[in-house]
């Protein structure tokens, strides 16, 4: 295995919860995953962990099968074949690009140096600006010269934290490709720390989502929004409508299980009562650019939510509500 996480914990002097509890998991070579949780879930704790900037209570990380020392075994902390970008990076304000990224790649000859960051300016899609001062820069071009940077020693394994914090969301969604296909095209194993869920479907290869400290779920994409392990990983990934008792009977669902559930795209809107559909009134409709979302109101008073590519139908109208049986949500 490429690298191990095993049985990590910590637990930070001041604070009644571990950070981070017993997590193990493992990452395939030239692979890319997610670490998905909010705010305080632990995720740049475990990820510091990892790169072995950060003492773990309990547990050990190997890389390649050696052991990652942590901080308290090493001179310096940190690891030479572990790199991290961090949220915040900086370039030296006075020296342009191309200066920035030779400057990790000085104990090397000229020529090597020459011919690396040529690669990286490439591979980073930063020709034609390597002579511009950082505030010459935009936030996308900043990015990138922290991957190129973060890439110039081809370190084992990079570590992203959150590397789209400070972009606005046109930029993100072009950026977000670019890292995933920068990162395969290097052939570099990452793991990437963020709290937007659809950063880690559009960047990784598979997805570990931390609560409260804990590995609820580690999946490929598809698989974690799909087939969330509770209802916690559900809404984490997207809205759902949840079932209750009540609602459960007006849609004839029999069942056993504590919850039941169904994303809004998954529920179906008929203009006539078909079978099983129920009867509900429109409440709100919103434009949310690629589809409508409208909240209705059930027969029982309950809300339900509906995402529908086209509607033409008005607020406070009757609409027939149906449900794919095929895409509950079942725990
Ligand atoms: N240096 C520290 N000293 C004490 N407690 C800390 C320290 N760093 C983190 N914590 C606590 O550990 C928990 C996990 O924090 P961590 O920063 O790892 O989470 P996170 O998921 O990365 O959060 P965010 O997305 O807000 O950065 C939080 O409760 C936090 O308050």
């Amino acid at each position: 295995m490429f690298l191990e996480v095993k049985n990590i914990s910590k637990k930070y002097q001041q604070q009644a919860e571990k950070a981070v509890s017993n997590i193990s998991f493992s990452v395939d070579k030239g692979e890319i995953l997610a670490i998905v949780g909010e705010s305080g879930s632990g995720k740049t704790s475990l990820l510091h962990i990892i790169g072995g900037l950060l003492e773990p209570d309990e547990g050990s990380i190997f890389l390649e099968n050696e052991r990652v020392l942590p901080p308290s075994a090493r001179l310096v902390a940190g690891h030479p074949h572990i790199n991290i970008v961090h949220q915040n990076f900086k370039m030296f304000p006075l020296f342009n690009v191309y200066d920035n990224i030779s400057y990790f790649l000085r104990h090397y000859n000229i020529d090597y140096q020459n011919h690396r960051v040529s690669e990286l300016l490439s591979l980073c899609k930063l020709e034609g600006i390597e002579r511009k001062l950082p505030n010459e820069l935009s936030g996308g071009q900043l990015q990138r010269v922290a991957l190129a940077v973060a890439l110039a020693n081809r370190p084992k394994l990079l570590l992203l934290d959150e590397p789209f914090s400070n972009l606005d969301a046109s930029l993100k969604l072009y950026l977000k490709k670019e890292i995933a296909n920068i990162l395969k095209e290097s052939k570099t194993t990452a793991i990437i720390v963020t709290h937007d869920p659809q950063d880690a479907f559009l960047l990784a290869d598979r997805i570990a989502v931390l609560h409260q400290g804990k590995l609820l779920q580690v999946d490929k994409p598809h698989i974690v929004y799909q087939f969330p392990i509770n209802q916690y990983v559900a809404q984490l990934f997207g809205e759902v409508n949840l079932f209750d008792n009540g609602t459960a009977e007006l849609f004839q669902l029999t069942h056993k299980q504590s919850s039941i559930m169904i994303r809004p795209h998954d529920v179906l809107i008929g203009n006539k009562k078909t079978l099983n559909a129920v009867e509900a009134a429109i409440k709100t409709i919103d434009f949310m650019g690629a589809f409508y979302r409208l909240e209705v109101v059930l027969p029982n008073d309950k809300a339900f939510i509906i995402y529908t590519s086209f509607t033409d139908a008005q607020v406070n109208e009757k609409i027939c509500v149906q449900i794919d049986k095929q895409k509950l949500l079942i725990f």
